[in-house]
């Protein structure tokens, strides 16, 4: 068969319908596919020992002549047993197959194989049970370096290997190099045919380094690339000109001074505005930092200048203390503020849809409802979305086609560690609060388990005694696979019924004579307002919440908040739920309350506990948990990496940066012709994401 990069899979032995389907679901339906289908591990399985050199107890190769004819029996019903002995110059291995009754006929007596498996050792007989074997004239997976490939039901990783090894061995050469010459010269990468027989097949661990190496640092030079060339290309947008004013106009509003790194960045935000150029900035702060200050001036300059802003918050929640404390902070200045979210009624709605588009509001906050097709602005000038890897980047863009070329500016309360950023707000500017407020003593952080419970509960009596609040938050659980706990205990607040009854069972049993309200995202948002805003007027002593309470919520007279099952949390959720408190003058505290002693548990608590440094602790927590909680589900809209690890290849990650903003500084659109290829490698890695690159 004679094999080219577009044979389909169908053309190989043994490929029917049905497999091909299989096949399909991992997106593997043409030679070209597989040559991109990367293992996601490998087993070496070069060194061939003898029977009595074999180490014990770990995975060889044994190679050794059947010394016999195997002997199938059956011990019980349906369990099938063949044995057959094995021997080399020295000694014998005694193998045992369960329920695989054609090796009876596989194995011939008086041949050589070469056996995968585990040698143990019963007295003096060294024995094996169920090995992966082949003639030693027709090794294929054994003596080499397997790869071991991502599977799916029913696709084998020995299929895979069938199809990959002589699709690798007739096309590598054919696998077109994209890469400009002096940019692999420069950075000494492998050449492609190499990288694609090696990443599959290694010759030595040396190989696959290099192999590797090259095409991580491919795909992140096309990331690269792409992701500035949207920049580039959204810098370059017109944008509309809102007039800078004296920041001191602003600040008279404020009951507070600036820190210098607020006002650092609303200097920055003020110049994008006014440059006549688009803005696409991201401000991003630790917890309590201080960004809602910088959205309220860019909805100042835009308001002044005659434009509308729309503020955009994850939750129902966050929207309504927005709507609050932007309202309280610009209604005096003559800003019309506005609230827009789903829980309102129609009539409500219409009358504030009608107001939006007349240009009778002036700053509208909201939910996604502000996304939602029927919301017409009168001159949207600037959105601002909070919280932005909630929404995804064509959540954004959906916004922003509400006006024309409006202003964008994404404020981020999640660190995120600097290789993450790049990626994941490539296309934006960056800038960085990172200053507290002066005055806040940090939060102090405690690891306890459950038979510190009373003392706990005395704790939050004395608190609250002097005229504190506290949260005591716990994990309710939305779907039911998710219910098991980490160690396949139960968890207590699988749901929301164990929420509730908790709750109650705190107003009953142990605080009858403190005032407790209890919040959940089930609830009705007009119901989760009502208790979020009598916590904040301090009518409420204790509040159980489930994570609604996560992000943004700004109530400063909080000082203490308990995380039941915490080792159920990422660290940055952990960190951004502790930043719910210390955002007043009082000293805080928070208690991390966990069932669990598994080392790797203890270890995530106590990090959280070492350190107030949100940026740190989100470098922690993708060392420990990989970039998975950054991305969720891949909501961000960027291509997905196939090999890059984002935890550790940031030096690759910052020489492909490098090399590719070289190469489009010579080449802004990448329309020579030998750039052409690149540019193909570009679109098509960013295929899949049509509204931020077409
Ligand atoms: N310069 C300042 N001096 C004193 N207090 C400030 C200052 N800036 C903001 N604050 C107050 O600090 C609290 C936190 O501010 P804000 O809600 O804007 O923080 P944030 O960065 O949005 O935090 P989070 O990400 O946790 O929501 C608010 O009560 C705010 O009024």
């Amino acid at each position: 068969m004679d094999l080219t990069l577009d044979t389909p899979l169908t053309d190989f032995p043994g490929v029917g319908p049905a497999r091909a389907a299989k096949l399909e679901k991992l997106g593997l339906t043409r030679v070209r596919d597989l040559m991109t289908y990367f293992p996601r591990d490998y087993e070496d399985r070069r060194k061939i020992w003898s029977i009595r050199s074999a180490p014990l107890g770990v995975k060889v190769c044994v190679q050794a002549m059947a010394a016999e004819h195997p002997r199938l029996s059956r011990i019980r019903k349906g369990m099938e047993l063949v044995k057959v002995k094995a021997v080399d110059h020295a000694g014998a291995l005694h193998i045992t197959f369960f329920n695989q009754s054609y090796v009876e006929r596989a194995i011939k007596a008086g041949e050589e194989y070469v056996f995968w498996g585990i040698v143990e050792e019963q007295g003096s007989r060294r024995t094996m049970v169920n090995p992966i074997f082949e003639r030693t004239d027709r090794q294929a997976v054994t003596g080499c370096i397997l790869p071991i490939y991502p599977l799916t039901a029913g696709i084998s990783n020995h299929l895979l290997c069938s199809l990959t090894r002589p699709a690798v061995e007739a096309c590598a050469a054919q696998m077109p190099e994209s890469l400009p010459r002096s940019v692999r010269l420069d950075h000494e990468l492998a050449q492609t045919e190499f990288s694609f027989r090696n990443i599959h097949f290694p010759d030595s661990p040396e190989s696959l380094d290099l192999a590797r190496r090259r095409l991580t640092f491919e795909e992140l030079f096309y990331l690269s690339a792409g992701l500035s060339m949207l920049k580039h290309r959204r810098g370059d947008a017109a944008g509309r000109v809102v007039p800078s004013r004296p920041l001191e106009e602003f600040l008279a509003l404020l009951p507070f001074p600036p820190t210098q790194a607020q006002r650092r960045v609303m200097e920055e935000v003020a110049a994008d505005l006014s440059s006549g150029r688009s803005m696409n900035r991201l401000v991003q702060g630790d917890v309590g930092s201080g960004k809602t200050v910088v959205a309220a001036w860019g909805a100042y300059l835009a308001a002044k200048a005659g434009m509308q802003t729309a503020l955009m918050a994850p939750t129902e929640v966050l929207a309504q203390q927005h709507a609050r404390s932007l309202s309280a902070l610009l209604e005096p200045a003559g800003v019309r503020v506005g609230l827009l979210t789903g829980s309102f009624t129609p009539a409500q709605k219409k009358r504030l849809r009608q107001a939006i588009a007349q240009g009778e509001v002036d700053l509208v906050v909201g939910t996604h409802a502000l996304i939602s097709q029927d919301v017409e602005f009168h001159n949207l000038g600037l959105t601002v979305a909070d919280e932005q890897h909630r929404f995804g980047v064509a959540q954004r863009s959906a916004l922003a086609a509400k006006g024309q070329a409006p202003h964008v500016l994404v404020m981020s309360a999640t660190p995120i560690p600097r290789t993450l950023a790049l990626i994941i707000y490539g296309d934006l500017d960056v800038s960085v609060i990172d200053q507290l407020p002066p005055g806040r003593t940090p939060v102090e952080t405690y690891v306890v388990h459950e038979d510190k419970r009373q003392r706990m509960y005395n704790f939050v009596r004395k608190l609250v005694g002097e005229g504190r609040q506290a949260y005591i938050i716990c994990p309710a659980v939305e779907d039911r696979a998710a219910q098991e706990g980490a160690e396949g205990e139960p968890v207590p607040f699988a749901d929301l019924k164990a929420v509730k009854s908790y709750a109650q069972h705190l107003q009953d049993e142990v605080f009858p004579d403190l005032r407790l309200a209890l919040l959940h995202g089930k609830m009705r948002p007009k119901e989760k307002d009502a208790v979020m805003a009598a916590f904040a007027a301090g009518d409420v002593d204790v509040l159980v919440s489930t994570t609604v309470v996560e992000v943004g919520v700004d109530v400063p007279n909080a000082a203490l908040i308990i995380v039941e099952n915490a080792e159920r949390f990422g660290l940055s959720q952990l960190h951004q739920l502790r930043g719910r408190v210390g955002r007043g003058k009082h000293q805080s505290y928070c208690v991390l309350i966990t069932n669990s002693h598994a080392p790797d548990a203890m270890t995530r608590l106590k990090t959280l506990a070492s350190t107030t440094d949100g940026f740190k602790i989100s470098e922690e927590d993708l060392k420990l948990r990989g970039p998975g909680d950054f991305f969720g589900s891949r909501q961000h809209g960027l291509p997905q990496l196939a090999l890059a690890d984002l935890s550790g290849d940031m030096r690759l990650l910052q020489q492909a940066q490098q090399s590719a903003r070289q190469l489009l500084q010579q080449d802004p659109t990448l329309s020579q012709p030998e750039n052409r290829p690149v540019l193909d490698r570009v679109r098509q890695m960013f295929a899949d994401t049509p509204d931020i690159f077409n």
